[in-house]
């Protein structure tokens, strides 16, 4: 599977052929203006490599032409990269798009040439037309905008606990290297030729996107990179299995990714949120599911850091990164309640460490607890954790019906927030199969060497 070396021509120098503009006042994330501004509308029809008239005296553009999945024609390849590429040390990054991905949404990578070819040679990256994941039509939700928090989803039908929200293909994924490792006007470029060489609907729902904070905006180039670290999500991808022999440099059995989608997106930030998701590196989806029951017209939110963090941690974490305070119950109560809140989040990492460690003695009452605290915290997001202890606990004193019954309980949940492909996932279907043949039965009861854990 070779990569052709088809360059697109109007790209040949992007700096060329779209002058950097002088700087542009940035509105604040409040104010963040929703509709495509003119400058990063690319009409349809405008040639890839344009950003759209900034002039208002040219003669307005022709009129858009309904959008239709190219049939890619056989055995020509689907990928297209631009000429620009970029160094990070002794890597090369460039920006590749596929624009027939899932029937005509697209998607682009910034990765090194290498990753590209192995990554773009194997499901879903291969498949030129890939089905779309069963859409919700409509789906159960409409986007509104919410005084403080600019543009959020909020629910227009109830929606059972359990229920997938969303699944959607990202619009573009960086390699981790290139994301870390490239100058940040570098990698601006190569967003700026990732994000215009996509689709014209997918690229102005990503251009469409908020951007949080004012600093350091001084082109459109940089506005892309800010929309992209605004939005972005960490999406581990599983790569090919190589033959016992066969290396090729770079290439590692699980790699990094930071990507962004123009649905997820929308999502607006809560410390105990009414969903919860994952990545399927599979299908390269961000799968999204409700955690709680919900009803009309509450908003749907995710978590952006880690919920069992202290207040003062998380609002100085979302503070910094994304611009804002949250106003959350979890944020806002009075202060004896946000002491009690700290104090039962401190106590779930405790009891963690001890559940955890098992050369100390832990008992399944200390596992109910942990469930009890995260119930009153309502973190049903990470409620499977709880589940999973329990269900060892109860196994190691040898009382296999309610081992199985949390074990249950933790496939009931864990599965919506990490997928079915982990290890505590294998491991709570062998207890449910058999308790008396799962490492943990009876472990409580014997010496610590005999027991052998595995991590959730
Ligand atoms: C990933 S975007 C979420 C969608 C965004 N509200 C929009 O209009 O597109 C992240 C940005 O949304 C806003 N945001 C998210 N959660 C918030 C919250 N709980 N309170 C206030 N603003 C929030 C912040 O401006 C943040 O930088």
């Amino acid at each position: 599977h070779v990569l052709s070396p088809f360059t697109c021509p109007a790209l040949s120098d992007i700096s060329a052929t779209c002058p950097l503009p002088q700087s542009q006042p940035q509105p604040r994330p409040q104010e963040v203006n929703h509709k495509p501004s003119s400058i990063y509308h690319r009409t349809p029809g405008t040639p890839v490599g344009y950003y759209g008239p900034s002039d208002p005296t040219e003669p307005p553009s022709p009129p858009p032409q309904p959008q239709q999945a190219a049939a890619p024609e056989k055995d020509k390849n689907p990928w297209t990269k631009g000429p620009l590429c970029r160094r990070a040390g002794h890597d090369e990054f460039c920006a590749f798009t596929h624009t027939t991905f899932h029937s005509g949404r697209g998607i682009s990578l910034i990765t090194t040439p290498t990753r590209m070819l192995l990554l773009g040679s194997q499901p879903p990256l291969n498949e030129t037309l890939s089905p779309p994941a069963t859409p919700d039509t409509p789906p159960p939700y409409t986007d509104v905008t919410i005084p403080g928090k600019g543009i959020g989803l909020v629910a227009t039908e109830p929606i059972r606990a359990g229920r997938r929200v969303m699944a959607a293909t990202p619009a573009v994924m960086v390699d981790d290297k290139a994301f870390r490792g490239l100058r940040r006007d570098d990698l601006a470029m190569l967003l700026g030729q990732a994000i215009i060489s996509l689709p014209a609907q997918h690229s102005a729902r990503f251009l469409n996107l908020s951007a949080s904070g004012d600093d350091d905006v001084r082109t459109q180039f940089d506005i892309v990179h800010k929309i992209f670290t605004t939005n972005a999500f960490r999406t581990p991808v599983q790569g090919v299995e190589l033959g016992e022999n066969e290396k090729i440099e770079g290439w590692e059995k699980e790699m990094d990714y930071q990507s962004t989608f123009v649905e997820v997106s929308r999502l607006n930030h809560a410390c105990a949120p009414n969903l919860g998701y994952y990545f399927d590196s599979a299908t390269l989806s961000h799968r999204v599911y409700a955690v709680k029951d919900i009803l009309p017209g509450e908003e749907l939110t995710i978590s952006y850091v880690d919920v069992l963090q202290p207040s003062t941690t998380r609002q100085s974490l979302l503070a910094k990164t994304w611009s804002f305070t949250c106003t959350c119950p979890r944020c806002t109560a009075e202060a004896h309640l946000l002491d009690e809140s700290d104090a039962r989040a401190r106590q779930i990492q405790q009891l963690r460490r001890e559940l955890d460690d098992h050369s100390v003695s832990a008992t399944p009452e200390k596992a109910e607890l942990l469930i009890t605290l995260y119930e009153l915290e309502g973190l049903h997001v990470r409620i499977y954790e709880a589940y999973y202890r329990a269900a060892i606990e109860w196994n190691g004193v040898g009382d296999s019906g309610r081992a199985m019954r949390y074990a249950r309980l933790c496939l009931d949940k864990g599965l919506l927030l990490r997928g079915p492909n982990r290890p505590f996932v294998d491991s709570m279907r062998e207890l449910v199969a058999d308790p008396t043949h799962h490492w943990s039965w009876r472990f409580r009861l014997k010496s610590a060497q005999e027991a052998k854990p595995t991590a959730v």
